[in-house]
């Protein structure tokens, strides 16, 4: 395209050719309005936009920047690999490699297999717990996201909670009919459903801790609950990590939520996507052999993918999981914590009612008086927050030079390349933000 055009132009033209003007939906400012901010390069914690302005990111590519953006050694590797062939279509030792890094970190799994989105991941491990007890059912929580396969739209967070949407156009009764949509942190929903049909279903999935439709930690004893009811009934457990894996911690969700010696809970099958493959399509399922064994070629359940295992995605993971070491979680923890406390002294200076909800370095915001004063603990509770605040609070950031996720229903993000330097520069730009948030008014 012609290098003078303006970003709204460009836009206008990315509409003519692609559905939105994006290739994912949250990016299309939907629900802050204005244009979309092109991007041309990213480095670090900036991101560069096609008018060479250059903006601190809070969106690291939506979790699998946790390195900062182009970190020179994952670069290297991507290069290298790249000299050595872009896709095989057959085995490596990289995925090996790459398994073995995954295990390392989180006891529990014995075997993993890669495929190249957390959309794959998620919908492979439902069809593997379903092979793997002849059931038809599913359980899923509203709020939670856990990518775009057919059965897993239902009161979906991310993307489909941002523009408002029950669920798909597209999707089939037949398709979501077996999926049994409960509100998050209800145990007593979750064992009247479970009492209802025990025995019709195959699994229960859930965000490790949700994230998609703002940060919402599952209460103490959720998580644990899940595990004992699933276990009671011999359905299986899904704990998806795709967004929190290898991003909270070294061991996710389930590592800061576990001691791995001595662990409350042990899922049955986990997802993995995002800092899995450092900015390349990369994603997984892990769990023990015994249901792992399951998947094609070994077993019955089929599963498969052209691209799946790519080369520069592993070279990309491996070297993202070498680096991210105790120092680069310290760091980023660090920086969220700093970041999250300025966020509360900037909103309540300007007098806007709200709460930082957090898990270890993963936060997000919530207005109103009702978030305030009793948390939000589930979707509805999300839903019914002041959202009129975010568009205002949003673009004053983002005058000032700072990339939020252009919706309330989304976590911010950081990295370990997140220095002080961009840390002043989301500082500095909160005060303002805060009072545009106090001045929105509800539409009439
Ligand atoms: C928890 C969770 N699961 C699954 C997905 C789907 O991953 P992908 O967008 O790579 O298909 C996402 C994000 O998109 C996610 O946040
Ligand atoms: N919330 C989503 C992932 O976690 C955002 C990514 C996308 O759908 O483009």
């Amino acid at each position: 395209m012609p290098g003078h055009l303006s970003m709204e132009e460009v836009f206008a033209r990315a509409c003519e050719l692609i559905p939105g003007g994006v290739s994912s939906p949250v990016r299309a400012f939907g629900s802050v309005g204005g244009t979309p901010v092109f991007l041309a390069s990213a480095k670090g914690p900036h991101v560069v936009d096609i008018t060479g302005r250059e903006y601190v990111d809070l969106v690291c590519s939506w979790g699998p920047a946790l390195l900062g953006h182009a970190h020179p050694e994952v670069v290297q590797a991507v290069q290298d690999a790249a000299t050595r062939g872009l896709s095989f279509g057959a085995p490596t030792t990289a995925e090996v490699e790459l398994a073995a890094a995954v295990k390392a970190r989180i006891p529990f799994v014995e075997k993993v297999r890669f495929v190249s989105t957390g959309t794959e991941a998620t919908m492979t491990a439902i069809r593997l717990a379903r092979g793997a007890t002849g059931r038809p059912r599913i359980v899923k929580f509203a709020g939670c996201y856990h990518g775009h396969s057919d059965s897993l739209l239902a009161a979906a967070g991310s993307g489909v909670a941002t523009a408002g949407l029950p669920g798909s156009s597209g999707v089939t009764d037949g398709a979501a009919s077996d999926t049994i949509v409960l509100p998050y942190n209800d145990p007593d929903a979750l064992r009247a459903a479970f009492a209802a049909d025990g025995e019709r279903i195959a699994c229960v999935i859930t965000e490790a801790c949700p994230a998609n439709m703002g940060l919402v930690p599952p209460a103490s004893g959720f998580n644990e609950t899940i595990r004992e009811v699933t276990r009671e009934h011999g359905a299986l457990m899904i704990f998806d990590e795709v967004l929190t894996g290898f991003r909270v911690g070294p061991a996710g969700y389930w590592g800061h939520d576990n001691s791995p010696d001595a662990p409350r809970y042990v899922p049955d099958i986990v997802t993995f996507g995002k800092v899995l493959g450092g900015g390349m399509p990369l994603a997984a399922l892990a769990a023990r052999a015994e249901i792992m064994d399951l998947l094609a070629p070994l077993g019955p359940v089929y599963q498969a993918g052209t691209l799946s295992g790519n080369p520069l995605a592993t070279a990309a993971g491996i070297a993202t999981l070498r680096l991210a070491d105790a120092s680069v979680y310290a760091r980023v923890d660090e920086a969220s914590e700093v970041l999250q406390t300025a966020i509360g002294e900037a909103l309540t200076g300007a007098s806007v009612p709200h709460v930082v909800q957090r898990a270890g370095n993963l936060f997000s915001v919530f207005f109103g008086e009702d978030a305030a004063a009793r948390g939000v603990r589930n979707y509805a509770e999300a839903q019914a927050q002041d959202v009129f605040r975010f568009a205002p609070f949003f673009h004053a950031m983002l005058d000032a030079g700072v990339t939020l996720p252009p919706s309330v229903f989304e976590a911010w993000f950081l990295s370990s390349a997140h220095d002080d330097a961009a840390l002043s520069r989301i500082l500095d730009a909160l005060p303002a933000a805060a009072r545009a948030a106090a001045s929105a008014r509800r539409a009439s």
